[in-house]
């Protein structure tokens, strides 16, 4: 037996949803280029789970049907407000929220095709209703109502803010959701199929995923980025200060990959993003100190700068609470974590790996009695 810390370079399952080859990222073979430029989130999610881009009324079938699940029910609601919301980060209120939706969901452990691909429905719409419904719940507000007509990233940006979306922030949540929705085996998609792979049903592939992005190495990078960039402060500060962490051999969040070594195709869409909005708001700084930072760490360390990077000051620039930025992801990842799930499902077999037992070896056993 061979050991691989961290599962580095094995190829754990066959899939057809997205790959990373030569640098490139695709969805279902479509460069992420062309998907960035020309597709509103529903077609990626349509595609992620067909294998193919909708046509007009595939799309604005599956558009309603989102729409009429961006719902939290009120028993949901009544649970949230039955805790100190400011004292919950909202990827633990997210991870619960999905688990209490299977209490409710009569096909919660059906595992027929029809079953799940209403459960996936559901529970794609539900995210983004729980995210802005706890966002506003926090903060003493009551949640917003989806509008029918709008997409998914105009209902999301509504029901955070209890206002009309503007046109530029459609534009770079829409932008977001499509560059975050899948990434092959990360881990947080290999947790959700790990999970289902026992034949346990789509609310735990999902509760356990949003586990797993949770963790700042992976997901939960986003929001540390902006704690980093908030403590610099100044973008004369950032370099002495990255030049401090890596001396005490701290991670420098957002930079880094386990499969990019140079570069990550999403970033640089998001970096464009960052200029703009950041503009846009008059605080150019946190787009400043970041291209210091990313320079100075691809010239000293060979590290290039990940999708987290840039989408910290993005979705700060958007006003949004820098412990939402995780949950987005989350929002996004769903469809890509869903479809994996359906094809888990499609061609199982239980995922089990071995451990190489480095422990004592014949060991004495020794009665309760006489233990130290
Ligand atoms: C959506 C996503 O999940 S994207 C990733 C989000 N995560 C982050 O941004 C957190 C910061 N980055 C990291 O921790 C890592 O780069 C990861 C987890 C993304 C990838 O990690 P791995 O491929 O396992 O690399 P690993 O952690 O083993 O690092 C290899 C070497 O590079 C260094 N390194 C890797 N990332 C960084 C970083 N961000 N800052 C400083 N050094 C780093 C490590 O210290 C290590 O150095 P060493 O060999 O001298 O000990
Ligand atoms: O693929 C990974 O390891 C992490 C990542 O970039 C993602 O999940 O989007």
């Amino acid at each position: 037996m061979t050991t691989t810390k961290g599962l580095e370079g094995v190829v754990a399952a066959e899939s057809s949803i997205s790959s990373i080859i030569d640098d490139q990222l695709t969805y279902v073979g479509i460069p992420i280029d062309d998907l960035a430029e020309n597709v509103i989130f529903e077609e990626v999610v349509y595609l992620l789970w067909h294998l193919k881009l909708p046509n007009k009324s595939e799309l604005e079938e599956l558009r309603k049907e989102l729409v009429e699940h961006m719902k939290v029910p009120e028993g949901l609601i009544n649970h949230f407000k039955s805790y100190d919301l400011k004292a919950v980060h909202p990827m633990a209120a997210l991870r619960t929220a999905i688990s209490y939706m299977a209490l409710g969901d009569p096909d919660a452990d059906q595992v027929d095709a029809e079953a799940n691909k209403k459960k996936a429905i559901r529970i794609q719409g539900n995210m983004g209703a729980i995210v802005t419904a706890f966002a506003r719940l926090r903060k003493g507000e009551e949640p917003v109502q989806p509008k029918p007509e709008y997409t998914f990233a105009e209902n999301f940006i509504y029901m955070l803010n209890g206002r009309e979306p503007k046109d530029i922030e459609i534009e770079a949540i829409d932008k977001a959701l499509v560059l975050h929705a899948d990434h092959e085996l990360n881990a947080s998609t290999f947790t959700a199929r790990v999970c289902v792979a026992t034949l346990s049903d789509m609310y735990s592939g999902i509760t356990a995923a949003i586990g797993a992005l949770k963790g700042p190495l992976h997901g939960g990078a986003n929001e540390a980025v902006m704690k980093m960039l908030s403590e610099i402060g100044e973008v004369d500060n950032a370099l002495p200060y990255i030049k401090e962490k890596l001396a005490n051999k701290e991670k420098i969040m957002g930079m880094g990959h386990r499969v990019y070594r140079n570069g990550d195709p999403r970033a640089k869409y998001l970096k464009e993003m960052s200029k703009q909005l950041t503009g846009l708001i008059g605080e150019e700084k946190w787009y400043e100190m970041s291209v210091k930072i990313e320079d100075y760490i691809k010239e000293e360390k060979g590290l290039p700068a990940n999708v987290d990077f840039y989408s910290a000051s993005v979705y700060h620039s958007l006003g949004i609470d820098h412990d939402l930025f995780t949950p987005i992801f989350a929002v996004s990842r769903t469809s890509g974590w869903l479809a994996h799930i359906l094809e888990q499902y499609e061609n199982n077999r239980l995922i089990r790996p071995r451990a190489d037992y480095v422990g004592p070896k014949h060991a004495k056993f020794t009665p309760l009695e006489n233990r130290e």
